[in-house]
């Protein structure tokens, strides 16, 4: 492995603490074998490992340490290429780390300051709001009127805030300004889920728009990206081949506005990556939940941008607040857990009555307990009939049925992660539907796309359901925006069960009722705010929470912002 190449992080995707040793092990070697003495070694071994954890770098060291590493040849402190970084403030990095951090920072700095802020049109402004109420709608208003003139701006806020119905807004009025018109838009997002779904918003809500809107808006609309759904992978042009992005500043992306949904999602060598790849005089919204879960990999971009920025109260950031949910019981839920506060999320639990649940799930026998009732809600509904009539129709009211109850769990493995807690309910539903042992496949049987395949336009974390067509075939329907399409079993792309899905690939997705399972063990590292604010937050209706108090508290305690510099540089490079 070359160190010194940070083009692209290694693509490390195990996970567990054997693969960590292995990893740490290695790296220490590598340390050692060039020369580096023992502490160095351990360093950089803690800190490749603090990487697939998603730390950009290490805390702090104490001066011992720093003093211990000072004469190493392979540190440096940023100005020149070496393997690692030691910055002024004690953080130890890898160098791609530190040089990714320091670019970022750098290119957002240059964004902000080339500004140049473009009044709104006011009468335009109102007719974008039609009917609308400044007490509910004046962060979204706020938003449209901010954008104008910016290379950068970041709309964030919980879900079902307006984010979406405010981002077409903001279009249209860049589209009016004439901007969009010379140089064309995109809109993107990390997942071909999430791109899919902006896309499919951002044209029923433009639909709905334009009935209400004079004639004259009508060229503005045409400009909207209204067919095809961009990954940042695509929209970057990556080469699998080259394993390299195509679009950088030599060949940037052209287009006058790139919109990146579900920006909690982008990890820093993707947000480098992205702005290297704009053109200079391009606005880039970035717009998603801050409070949400970080990205896969390394960093926490669109918490430590929101943070400075809000601490800065600077224009180019607006946080909308109220949410246009129907049930609003649940909200005072989301806002404790937001904060942190243990006995905010009781009392909040306790005043939504049976709309909000908690059930201490402290070992197997009671999650077996659990379990088995969520299981029997699932198999009381009957194996699914076989379709009659208009099958699409009949696949569409059955996958919604379906995504009416989610259960998520915030580990995929052991007994307490989806592979043991899927294996559990099938078996349940083999039983009460009396499946054949030898039948892979039955109707009700819930599975998840696990790879994107563009060709299929099946993409990772879509969810099908297997039913059975009236002449006796067994295919698994989903929901897609041209209407419910059928597949033969065998014809899927990379699947896995889906009557429990973890908590981090439910991103993006919303169900009526949710139940959300931690593990017992509140040592547990993935226990964080964030995840469980994600989990909670998929809930439109009704929410379970299966958790006892112990590791509650501890994913209440643990804010689980990265270990990294960015923001400090963010906030450095200033306006
Ligand atoms: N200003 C508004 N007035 C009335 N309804 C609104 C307004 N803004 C948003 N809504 C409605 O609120 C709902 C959620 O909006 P939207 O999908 O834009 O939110 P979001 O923040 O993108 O949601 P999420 O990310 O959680 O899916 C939609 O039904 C939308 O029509």
């Amino acid at each position: 492995m070359n160190w010194l190449d940070y083009a692209q992080p290694p693509r490390l995707e195990l996970e567990g603490r054997l693969q960590e040793r292995a990893l740490g092990r290695a790296m220490a070697r590598w340390v050692q074998s060039h020369g580096g003495g023992a502490v160095l070694a351990e360093l950089a071994a803690r800190a490749a490992v603090a990487e697939l954890h998603g730390d950009t770098a290490l805390a702090p060291l104490d001066g011992e340490r720093c003093q211990a590493i000072a004469g190493e040849s392979m540190v440096g402190d940023g100005r020149e290429t070496r393997p690692f970084v030691l910055d002024a403030a004690g953080r130890f990095y890898l160098w791609r780390n530190y040089v990714h951090e320091c670019e970022v920072a750098a290119l957002i700095g240059e964004r902000r300051r080339a500004a140049t802020p473009l009044p709104v049109d006011e009468a335009g402004l109102a007719a974008l709001f039609p009917g609308g109420d400044p007490a509910r709608d004046g962060a979204q208003r706020e938003a449209v009127r901010a954008v104008g003139g910016r290379r950068l701006f970041v709309l964030t806020g919980g879900p079902g805030t307006g984010k979406t119905t405010t981002v077409l807004r903001m279009l249209l009025r860049l589209a009016r300004d004439g901007i969009a018109a010379r140089d064309g838009i995109a809109v993107a997002a990390p997942t071909g889920k999430a791109a899919q779904r902006l896309v499919q918003s951002l044209r029923q809500e433009s639909a709905r728009l334009r009935e209400q809107l004079p004639a004259d808006w009508a060229p503005y609309f045409e400009l909207l990206p209204a067919s095809e759904a961009l990954t940042v992978h695509r929209l970057l042009g990556w080469s699998p081949g080259r394993q390299a992005y195509g679009r950088g500043p030599d060949s940037p992306i052209s287009a006058g506005v790139v919109v990146v949904d579900e920006a909690s999602m982008l990890d820093l060598a993707q947000l480098r990556a992205l702005l290297r790849a704009l053109s200079p005089t391009a606005t880039l919204v970035l717009v998603g939940d801050a409070d949400q879960l970080d990205p896969v990999g390394a960093g926490s971009v669109l918490g430590d941008l929101v943070s400075v920025l809000e601490a800065q109260q600077a224009p180019e950031l607006v946080r909308l607040r109220h949410s246009f949910r129907a049930d609003s019981r649940l909200l005072p839920v989301l806002e404790a857990v937001r904060l942190g506060q243990a006995k905010a999320l009781q009392a909040a639990l306790a005043a939504a009555g049976g709309q909000g649940r908690a059930h201490p799930v402290e070992n197997s026998a009671e999650l077996a307990r659990v379990l088995r009732r969520w299981a029997d809600g699932l198999a009381e509904a009957g194996s699914p009939a076989p379709l009659a009539g208009d099958e699409a129709a009949a696949a569409t009211k059955a996958l919604r049925a379906l995504a009416e109850r989610q259960l998520l769990a915030a580990l995929r493995e052991g007994s307490f992660g989806t592979e043991a807690i899927n294996a559990a309910i099938e078996r349940h539903l083999r039983q009460r539907w009396q499946v054949p042992a030898d039948a892979p496949w039955y109707p009700g049987r819930a599975v998840m796309v696990t790879r994107n395949d563009y060709g299929l336009r099946l993409f990772n974390g879509d969810i099908g359901l297997c039913l059975r067509g009236a002449d006796g075939r067994l295919r698994v329907w989903f929901e897609t925006e041209a209407g419910a399409r059928a597949f033969a079993p065998g014809a899927l792309p990379a699947h896995e069960p889906a009557f429990a899905i973890t908590i981090h690939k439910s991103q993006g997705s919303e169900y009526d009722q949710a139940a959300v399972l931690l593990p017992p063990d509140p040592e547990h590292r993935i226990l964080s705010r964030q995840l469980l604010y994600t989990g909670l937050s998929r809930a439109r209706r009704a929410l379970e929470l299966w958790a006892p108090q112990d590791s509650l508290d501890a994913a209440l305690a643990r804010p689980a912002r990265r270990a990294g510099g960015l923001a400090e540089r963010l906030a450095a490079a200033g306006p």
